[in-house]
């Protein structure tokens, strides 16, 4: 697609090779079996990396929930109402929404991003208004967004990743859009290759009918868009959600500014393989928080390579929610790696060599 989006394919910043060994140093080194803090080290080393530090932190989260309504809800294809897109974010203005009580426990920054409802949202100086338009276009019917459109639902992303550009600071991406797991199961069916079958799920919690009928209106939908070799830039087009163009573009200037990105369910991660698609240095980047309940989740990781979500606790809530029920776990590996002894240290034996 011609676009004037060439920054999103510039690469993302190079981690510290230096600060990756000299952690696996200290984690062989550490009063502990080699490797029994299991994932736990790996994220330390991995943080350490990105940081460039030999005291890698998690104390500055960003939290970034970008929210929009979708065209395709008029099919039918959520258990919930339209509405509750600008409720909700109502509800994250007062402080009453999972995300909301997860950013506090955790001391996290929340910010809420509204990229367009059908219903108004005035929500004063709490929720950013960036609107894009009130919906995107029916999906089923025409291009999701036109060029614009979707150039500045990036921006939004963007100007999200950079507010989030402090010393050590993590970003945390999350959604809220009714019927956006049809927008982003249409985009996985397209990029993975897959039928619509292999990814399609209850989203708030539809039943088989109507996960059957959900089906039936993205495979339909696919076939009059005909987006096979299309470019991921504009299968986001076509498919969309603003919300999950911020997303893709906050991740991608995540990378390229050295922001470590948790990536939290099923839609985000759909996000996190558009920007991945598009560019594939940013994988470096990203820790994936959870595995979706959402059964598309488990074919959709596969498509990174070697990356393993931390948690699977049966969430599919979305708000980023996921992806904040990790930072106690980022936190914890962080202190772990910089305040454990070492056997020198606390004159423990090291392993024997059988
Ligand atoms: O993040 C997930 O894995 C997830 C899975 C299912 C649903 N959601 C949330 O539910 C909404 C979309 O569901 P639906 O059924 O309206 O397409 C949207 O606001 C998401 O945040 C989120
Ligand atoms: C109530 C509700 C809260 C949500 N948060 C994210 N997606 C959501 C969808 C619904 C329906």
């Amino acid at each position: 697609m011609s676009t004037t989006l060439s920054w999103l394919t510039q690469a993302s910043k190079s981690l510290s090779q230096q600060h990756l060994q000299l952690a696996q140093k200290r984690q062989a080194v550490l009063t502990k079996p080699a490797g029994s803090l299991g994932a736990f080290e790996l994220l330390a080393i991995r943080l350490a990396a990105m940081q460039a530090t030999q005291r890698p932190s998690a104390d500055n989260v960003s939290i970034n929930i970008f929210a929009a309504d979708h065209g395709i809800a008029a099919e039918g294809v959520s258990a919930f109402p339209q509405a509750v897109t600008a409720e909700m974010i109502k509800n994250f203005a007062r402080g009453g929404a999972a995300i909301c009580v997860a950013a506090k426990q955790n001391s996290a920054n929340l910010h809420v991003w509204n990229l367009g409802t059908v219903a108004p949202v005035d929500c004063g100086a709490v929720v950013k208004n960036r609107i894009i338009a009130p919906q995107t276009a029916n999906f089923a019917q025409s291009p999701a967004m036109s060029s614009d459109q979707l150039n500045n639902a990036m921006l939004v992303g963007v100007e999200a990743a950079e507010s989030a550009c402090l010393p050590e600071g993590l970003f945390i991406g999350g959604e809220m859009g009714i019927a956006n797991t049809s927008a982003a199961t249409a985009i996985a069916t397209v990029l993975l290759g897959c039928n619509v079958s292999d990814l399609v799920g209850p989203g708030t919690g539809l039943n088989a009918d109507g996960v059957k009928h959900k089906a039936s209106v993205i495979d339909l939908a696919l076939k009059r868009h005909n987006l096979s070799g299309s470019d991921a830039l504009q299968v986001l087009k076509s498919l969309g959600g603003f919300e999950i163009a911020a997303l893709v573009a906050g991740y991608i200037r995540c990378a390229q500014l050295g922001i470590p990105v948790i990536v939290d369910g099923f839609i985000c991660t759909v996000a996190a393989l558009v920007a991945y698609r598009i560019n594939p240095s940013v994988l470096d980047w990203f820790i994936f928080s959870h595995q979706s309940a959402e059964p598309g989740y488990q074919l959709l990781i596969k498509a990174f390579p070697n990356q393993v979500p931390l948690l699977d606790l049966g969430m599919r809530l979305g708000e980023g929610s996921g992806a904040a029920a990790c930072i106690p776990l980022i936190r914890l590996a962080c202190a772990w790696h910089n305040d454990m002894a070492t056997f020198e240290e606390a004159a423990v034996s090291e392993q024997s060599e059988y």
